[in-house]
């Protein structure tokens, strides 16, 4: 059966009939949560733009924004923070599912398992209610961060640190992955990093998240698919595809060559472009700043100087400015924490993105299905197997 209506004369289907291919520029739904405008690089959650959500606000309160619509008070901040950090530690399951996870395997494939591993240990997971969704979705983004940890340790073979219920969100975050206290320079960058990368649109995992959800499952599932639609290098998987092109780079004067060699193979600059932004990604020089400072303060700032001068090369070379992935791979280098890990980083942050459209999505739902400009035979005879060539 064709997918979309046929020509005329019945025979194969029109293949010149216009497709947004990827999507591109379609609105798919209304959604009051996200504005980007690419002509501008203007980036706003729930109406704040994000320069001043980075230099204003923790993780805690943009995760609140993100799901409530509005900043909260100091009053509704406690209120969320309670469930927040009790709901951080794993069930048993989870923990021992990452414990004994192959430390070979990806760190994504890893949460991505984690993520719907969790969903079997809630007996509510099916619960869809206004709010039964939203305690699954606060659950989340509380786990998220903890299984990241986890995963971080037990590649190095040591033991998960439990989540403390009255640390800041960031500052549990960095101590579960250190296994100590962090200093408070340490907490502030993981506060920006976290604010960055919450939310941004309909991008390609958060689309998946509604996709999936749509459909009524549970929100573990619809989690669990943009966990799966981030770890691609087109989309969050890129700051690890960063952080491999500076390792190949090696120092300033390996960055020509390294131009040359993409060019030769007709590859893609990793951290370069957007399927939104015309100009340059808001976020960016959030992160070039946070780099830059990090390295200086640890004495080396061959990363930063390498990703500048290529800043510099490529945009001029292919036209296209860097991205948020771009300047967070020496950012969360400088941190200290292994490239292969940079993606769940990102992913503990956006599932605060996921969750509001989640929620978004279920307070209005269609189920999402477009359709497809049929290019195939219009309609054909089965011949029978002994009589095929
Ligand atoms: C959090 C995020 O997801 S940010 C994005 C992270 N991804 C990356 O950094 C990977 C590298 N970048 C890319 O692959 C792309 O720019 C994307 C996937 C981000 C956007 O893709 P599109 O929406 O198709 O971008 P756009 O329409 O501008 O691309 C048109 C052409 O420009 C060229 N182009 C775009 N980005 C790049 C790049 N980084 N290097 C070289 N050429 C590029 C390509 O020829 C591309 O066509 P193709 O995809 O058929 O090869
Ligand atoms: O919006 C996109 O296409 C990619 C994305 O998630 C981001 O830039 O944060």
């Amino acid at each position: 059966m064709s997918d979309s209506p046929t020509s005329a004369s019945g025979t194969k289907a029109d293949e010149k009939a216009s497709v947004s291919k990827g999507l591109k520029g379609i609105k798919a739904a209304d959604s009051s949560i996200c504005l980007v405008d690419g002509t501008v690089g203007k980036l706003l959650y729930r109406g704040y733009h994000i320069d001043d959500l980075a230099a204003n606000c923790t993780f805690e309160e943009v995760a609140y924004l993100l799901l409530k619509g509005e900043l909260p008070n100091a009053a509704e901040l406690d209120t969320f923070d309670d469930p927040l950090s009790q709901d951080a530690a794993l069930t048993p399951a989870v923990a021992e599912f990452i414990a004994n996870a192959p430390t070979d395997a990806p760190p994504m494939a890893v949460l991505r398992t984690a993520v719907s591993l969790a969903g079997l240990a809630d007996p509510t997971a099916d619960d869809l209610s206004a709010d039964g969704a939203y305690r699954k979705c606060i659950r989340l983004v509380a786990k998220l961060a903890t299984m990241t940890a986890a995963i971080h340790r037990a590649r190095q073979g040591k033991e998960a640190v439990q989540p403390r219920p009255d640390r800041p969100f960031a500052e549990n975050f960095v101590r579960m992955m250190k296994g100590s206290d962090p200093t408070a320079d340490e907490t502030k960058a993981m506060d920006l990093i976290l604010t960055l990368h919450a939310e941004h649109g309909f991008n390609a995992s958060t689309f998946a998240c509604r996709v999936v959800i749509a459909t009524l499952p549970d929100v573990y599932g619809a989690t669990t698919a943009g966990v799966a639609a981030l770890k691609g290098k087109l989309h969050g998987g890129a700051n690890t595809a960063v952080l491999e092109a500076l390792e190949t780079i090696g120092g300033p004067d390996g960055v020509d060559a390294y131009i040359e060699s993409v060019k030769a193979r007709k590859g893609k600059f990793m951290g370069f472009g957007h399927a939104v932004y015309q100009v340059e990604d808001p976020r960016a020089k959030h992160l070039k700043q946070l780099s830059r400072r990090l390295g200086e303060e640890q004495g080396d700032t061959t990363y930063i100087d390498v990703s500048e001068q290529l800043e510099e090369k490529v945009t001029a070379l292919i036209g296209k400015n860097c991205n948020v992935d771009f300047y967070s791979a020496s950012t969360l280098h400088y941190l200290g924490i292994p490239k292969d890990l940079f993606t769940c980083i990102f992913a503990s942050s956006r599932v605060a993105g996921w969750s509001a459209h989640i929620l978004e999505q279920l307070a209005d739902n269609k189920i999402i299905r477009p359709s497809a400009n049929y290019t195939g035979y219009e309609e054909r005879t089965v011949t029978p197997l002994s009589q095929r060539g």
